[in-house]
């Protein structure tokens, strides 16, 4: 989809249309013409090679911990399988003015560590961030009118959004071939017993994914994708009767992958549906960056569906809300909590706030 006039701040009543008309469908769509410069975006590009490319012990030194979600990690688990790629978390920042881990910038998620030797890290991707967020707050006036709204419907609910860009690097595997052509069928649970989070991601072997099956938790995703290397895919029946359905979502020359996130769900009362999504991993020899962009609602903003008509009510009844409300802040927390546990305790979904959920009792 072409946005240029969407980011002009004019999106006529085609584009609209043709942006609901994805987020109701796949849930997934391709934008070109989005406005960032090719200079925002090869001066990120650097700074992110710069950063996965520094030692292992200069990388520890911005680990993420359990009291800080932003920062690195080699041992993201999702679905309780762990990812076969390092990442690097970074976040909004309150008061600019000051220093990243300030007291005012120590935010509910966790504050930014940055390369204590790269003095352009910080000023390169808080550019490339803040552009992402402009994009975002653009496709989501288009977002409120394709549901019928006000085009600043949604505005309120992001006035301080919390969102975090993402850096993936998926390594170049030495081990025997992990490419998985044609395959079609579930690889819900690819761990094996021996994968332990010491283990060098390099190292690991067996059928292996890249990142598991999940749908985001944001509001939109906006992706850099990596043009050489095509790995992401998405579930078409996520949503639909009939078994996993895998298909690809290549990148397109120059442009961004957008996704509708759960919050966009529950806020559109399931007119437009999150897409369940993984990604495989790379072809032996060749490294997969790839970043996303989530675009989070304020911690504070009670999520709730803001349509009443729903189209699950086949009958004809008039529907309802499917979901009753909650905070984004706690939905975030409790998400990040799964993040890292690799048994045990499973990550908290939006269907938990389903109303026709079945009450947890005693649990
Ligand atoms: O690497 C990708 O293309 C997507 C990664 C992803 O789905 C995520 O980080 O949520
Ligand atoms: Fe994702």
């Amino acid at each position: 989809i072409d946005i240029s006039r969407v980011v002009k701040g004019c999106p006529s009543d085609a584009d609209v249309a043709e942006i609901g008309e994805a987020l109701r469908t796949f849930g997934f769509f391709n934008v070109v013409n989005h406005g960032i410069s090719d200079e925002i975006i090869a001066r990120f590009e650097a700074a992110m090679t710069r950063l996965f490319e520094l030692p292992d012990t200069e990388k520890a030194k911005l680990a993420r911990t359990a009291t800080n979600s932003r920062g690195y990690a080699a041992n993201e688990f999702t679905k309780q399988t762990r990812d076969l790629k390092e990442l690097y978390d970074y976040g909004h920042v309150p008061e600019r003015s000051r220093p990243l881990d300030d007291p005012a910038n120590r935010v509910m998620d966790g504050y930014n560590q940055v390369p204590a030797d790269d003095p352009d890290f910080a000023a390169a991707i808080s550019a490339y961030y803040d552009a992402c967020g402009e994009v975002c707050a653009k496709l989501l006036g288009c977002c409120a009118r394709a549901l019928g709204l006000e085009p600043t419907a949604l505005d309120d609910f992001f006035r301080h959004h919390t969102s975090f860009l993402r850096l993936n690097k998926y390594p170049a595997l030495s081990a025997a071939a992990t490419r998985y052509e044609n395959v079609r069928e579930d690889l819900d649970r690819v761990r094996t017993d021996r994968d332990d989070a010491e283990t060098r991601l390099d190292e690991l072997s067996g059928l292996r994914l890249g990142v598991n099956r999940h749908f985001d938790a944001g509001a939109l995703t906006l992706l850099l994708q990596d043009e050489r290397v095509k790995a992401l895919q998405t579930n078409f029946n996520a949503h639909r009767d009939g078994p996993p359905h895998w298909i690809d979502v290549d990148p397109v020359p120059g442009g961004l992958t957008v996704n509708c996130g759960d919050m966009l769900q529950v806020l559109s009362n399931d007119e437009f549906k999150a897409p369940e999504h993984r990604v495989l991993a790379s072809n032996p020899g060749h490294v997969r960056y790839s970043c996303p962009f989530f675009y989070n609602p304020s911690y504070d903003a009670e999520i709730r569906p803001l349509l009443l008509r729903n189209n699950n009510n086949q009958e004809g009844g008039g529907g309802g809300p499917l979901y009753t409300p909650f905070k984004y802040g706690y939905f975030r927390r409790r998400r990040f909590e799964g993040d890292f546990e690799d048994e045990g305790k499973p990550e908290i979904q939006i269907s938990h706030f389903r109303t026709d959920a079945p009450l947890l009792v005693g649990k």
